[in-house]
């Protein structure tokens, strides 16, 4: 169990609880978070975990909390911050590429920023949480609420949340693009749809357990299951020819972060 620093006193808000905040959430509360120092404002929202506080739109006239915990889109961000009181609170935004400066020209009042960048397999515990203090000091806030979530990683440098959003923010999209092609490629080779689904996911849960456990790089184990002449290296030829795959995943993760420079600016005029 978590020791998270939040009661109802001591309050969590969550301003805005979709996909994303609606799976920290659920990790937290899993992990010891007192749902009765946890309120939710989502105007789409019909119901929330048991004992979680829900509101369509900021509270008036009421203290502001110790941390709000920004998980709404960049592009709604500025019309849904407007009217929020939160003099002395910490602010935790989970966004994509809006930076610690517009956070703080949108938020003066609040006493510290933190960027931090999730990733969906958070729910489990196995997410990645990037973190970055753009403002003040709440650290110990922000890694209580980092940690339960998997690997919790600070950065120095700001560039880096954006080039972590397309790694492992947007990551696990990508990863489960690999398992399609890699079931749809099993299924044109024999395989029932349902097979090739669950063997081309237990293949890439297997690998990736074992690289974990390994203290080889995945570049060697690679070279381990490919044998002289076998079947895995005339694969290995076909991922490799011209870099082939590290082209395709370089572009592909350049345009996402390259994305996250753009979200910044939508939000910024937004
Ligand atoms: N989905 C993901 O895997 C990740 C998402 N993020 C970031 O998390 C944020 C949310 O993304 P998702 O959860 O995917 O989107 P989502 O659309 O599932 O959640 C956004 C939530 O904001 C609510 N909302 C809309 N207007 C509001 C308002 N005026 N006040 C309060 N709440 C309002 C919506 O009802 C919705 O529940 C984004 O900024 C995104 O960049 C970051 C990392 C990973
Ligand atoms: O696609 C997005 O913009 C968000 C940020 C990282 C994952 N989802």
């Amino acid at each position: 169990m978590t020791h998270y620093p939040f009661s109802p006193t001591h309050p969590l808000w969550l301003l805005g609880c979709g996909n994303m905040a609606g799976a920290m959430l659920a990790r937290w509360l899993e992990t010891g978070l007192d749902p009765a120092a946890v309120t939710v404002i989502d105007p789409s929202r019909t119901e929330a975990p048991a004992g979680v506080r829900l509101l369509a739109a900021p509270p008036q006239g009421e203290a502001p909390p110790a941390a709000l915990l920004l998980g709404v889109k960049p592009q709604i961000f500025a019309a849904a911050s407007a009217g929020l009181s939160i003099k002395g609170s910490a602010i935790i935004s989970i966004m994509a590429g809006v930076d610690g400066a517009s956070l703080a020209a949108r938020l003066p009042d609040a006493s510290a920023i933190v960027r931090l960048m999730p990733n969906l397999p958070a729910a489990l515990g196995k997410g990645v949480a990037l973190l970055h203090a753009s403002k003040g000091d709440a650290k110990a806030m922000a890694d209580a609420l980092a940690t339960p979530l998997g690997l919790a990683l600070w950065v120095e440098s700001e560039a880096l949340i954006d080039a972590g959003t397309a790694v492992s923010g947007s990551g696990p999209a990508f990863v489960y693009r690999f398992i399609d092609a890699m079931a749809a490629g099993a299924e044109k080779l024999g395989f029932t749809a349902d097979q090739a689904q669950a063997l081309a996911l237990a293949t890439v849960e297997g690998a990736a357990a074992l690289a974990s456990a390994s203290p080889e790089s995945p570049a060697i184990l690679a070279d381990r299951v490919a044998s002289p002449k076998g079947t895995t290296r005339a694969g290995l030829d076909v991922l490799d020819e011209d870099a082939a795959i590290y082209t395709l995943i370089h572009r592909t993760l350049k345009a996402a972060a390259d994305r996250a420079g753009a979200l910044a600016e939508e939000a910024r005029n937004g």
